[in-house]
């Protein structure tokens, strides 16, 4: 086998997607998809490391790949410290600080774990690429409006530099040399603005900021939120819900699947073309609204993520901020592509390893 066997780890909510990478290039890709009944019995989802780990290994042995072979094992970075982008080490304190859920619960907290199991065993190394919490914000950017509530920057990181790099390498610069806004469109949504190679403003989407999603509810009327909250009968998991899974276009409609959202919206339904058009107008006044941060000089406007193959949403979205930037549409996400990158950067030696401290 090649010298950089880099086997890719990113674990979802409800699936683990894996593949295998010489260098930059696929050679297979699975997605284990774990049922609602299969994880109900887990209480936290770093508890289910091991469970994951087990199907990982059937497929390695399925594909008769040995474990021996891989040169890296690459995971999707969890709710860690905030810290700036690029490609980690897994390490002592990483995995302390995934395993204790330091910025709470989220499927890619399993992805260092995986990747440091699976890499021990190899003797190869572990990585994590652009973990959710890449935080890049300028200073400005962390004021909320109250010193209690400081801005965090969490966001689909992996996905958004990886299409800005594929964007810069299309127009033959360097990430470092573009500035582009980029609005990731899928289960949750992130508009981050993209100025000489750091995300220097961009929505939490895991705090209830920015633009209604399929499942999450964005920005809400504060006050109107906390009066809810202190209404006896809600708690805090069900506001909580009703913020990040159960908000959002679901909440309105009752179906997280934009397909089916669309597909009534041109059949007539006027209730699904308001609330479609109202998250495409959401997402418009959000990209927008980081345009003034670099006085109007924004190279381009990037659409990523499930919904951007929708022309119907695009569309829209490209109607309302076209006046600002040339809008460009990269459909889906290249998470797996992204954290293969990101290992073979260091394992070549373009890039050092960061260290987590
Ligand atoms: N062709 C399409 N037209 C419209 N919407 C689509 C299309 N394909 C997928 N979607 C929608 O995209 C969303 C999922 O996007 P994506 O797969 O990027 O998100 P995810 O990975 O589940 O979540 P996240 O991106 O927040 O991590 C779903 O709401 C889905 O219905
Ligand atoms: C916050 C980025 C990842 C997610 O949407 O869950």
């Amino acid at each position: 086998m090649s010298e950089n066997n880099i086997l890719v780890i990113n674990p979802g909510s409800t699936s683990t997607k894996l593949a295998l990478y010489q260098g930059q290039q696929e050679v297979m890709a699975s997605t284990i998809e774990h049922s609602q009944e299969e994880l109900a019995g887990y209480e936290n989802i770093t508890d289910q490391l091991d469970l994951r780990v087990k199907y990982i290994r059937e497929f390695l042995k399925d594909n008769s790949v040995s474990i021996k072979d891989l040169s890296a094992v690459v995971g999707r970075g969890g709710l860690l410290k905030p810290i700036p982008g690029g490609t980690y080490k897994v390490n002592q304190k990483m995995l302390k600080d995934l395993k204790a859920g330091l910025q709470g619960e989220h499927a890619s907290n399993l992805g260092g774990l995986i990747a440091d199991s699976l890499a021990e065993e190899a003797g190869a190394k572990a990585f994590i690429v652009d973990p959710v919490v890449v935080d890049e914000l300028k200073e400005l950017a962390r004021l909320s409006g109250h010193p209690l509530f400081e801005r965090k920057s969490i966001f689909h990181a992996l996905n958004q530099k990886a299409v800005a790099r594929n964007y810069a390498s299309d127009v033959n610069k360097d990430y470092n040399e573009i500035t582009v806004i980029v609005a990731h469109l899928g289960g949750g949504i992130s508009v981050g603005l993209h100025h000489q190679g750091k995300v220097i403003d961009v929505n939490n989407a895991l705090a209830g900021e920015g633009p209604y999603s399929p499942n999450r509810s964005g920005g809400l009327p504060t006050l109107d939120l906390a009066n809810y909250c202190y209404e006896p009968e809600n708690d805090y998991n069900d506001v909580k819900k009703k913020l990040l899974g159960s908000g959002g276009v679901v909440a309105y409609l009752n179906t997280n699947d934009m397909r089916e959202v669309e597909e009534k919206a041109e059949a007539g339904n006027k209730e699904a073309d308001l609330i479609y058009s109202g998250m495409a107008y959401q997402v418009a006044k959000e990209i927008g609204s980081l345009g003034p941060i670099v006085n109007g000089k924004v190279d381009a406007i990037l659409l990523t993520g499930g919904i951007a193959y929708s022309d119907y949403f695009v569309d829209q979205v490209k109607d309302q901020v076209g006046f600002l930037a040339p809008v460009k549409v990269y459909p889906g996400e290249e998470e797996m592509s992204a954290l293969a990158a990101g290992a073979v950067r260091v394992l070549t030696g373009q890039e050092q390893a960061k260290t987590y401290q």
